[in-house]
């Protein structure tokens, strides 16, 4: 069994219900999740003339490869009838994997950590909730020091 991280987020409809429902199927298919974060207000990242999301991290145990897992938080959001306006723009439901065990790894598909979960306060603040301890496998740093640095204004 592996240890995976998913980020979730909603800046359209009923934002809070979108992640419920995201979370309900990913159980559904399989996935054991061993923790949620809290639902968190933040505001919009990179895209900034946006409404605000709702955004939490859970933790899940797998026995599916990586790629195998990214298909299904693929397929969770095209069931979900996926709704993209733009590019980091608006979006009734994201997953994206964060963190698959220490593993790093790099296809075309798939980047093992997410390559910018670094810089995202959307996802350092829940995921530090659950998991301040884990250390990030390519900075060999804390989540809750990475947060402190993004949140410090640090390089
Ligand atoms: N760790 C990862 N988690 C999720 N998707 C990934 C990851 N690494 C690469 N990808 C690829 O990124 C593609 C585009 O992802 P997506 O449409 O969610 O981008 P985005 O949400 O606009 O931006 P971002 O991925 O930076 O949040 C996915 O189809 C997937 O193949
Ligand atoms: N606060 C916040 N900002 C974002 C988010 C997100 O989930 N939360 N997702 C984006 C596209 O992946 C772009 N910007």
């Amino acid at each position: 069994m592996s240890i995976a991280y998913i980020a979730l987020g909603s800046n359209l409809g009923d934002k809070e219900a979108n992640l419920r429902q995201a979370l309900k199927m990913l159980l559904v298919k399989g996935l054991q999740i061993r923790s949620v974060s809290s639902f968190f207000k933040t505001e919009p990242y990179g895209v900034t003339d946006q409404p605000e999301f709702i955004n939490a991290v859970a933790c899940v145990k797998t026995d599916l490869a990586p790629e195998k897992l990214l298909k299904l938080l693929l397929d969770t959001e095209l069931e979900m009838g996926r709704v993209r306006l733009r590019h980091w723009g608006e979006r009734n439901i994201d997953l994206d994997l964060l963190l698959y065990d220490d593993l790093i790894y790099y296809s075309e598909k798939l980047v093992l950590p997410h390559p910018d979960m670094q810089n995202r306060f959307f996802v350092l603040q829940p995921l530090s909730e659950i998991a301040a301890d884990k250390i990030h496998p390519v900075y060999k740093k804390s989540i809750q020091t990475l947060l402190k640095s993004l949140t410090d204004g640090d390089e």
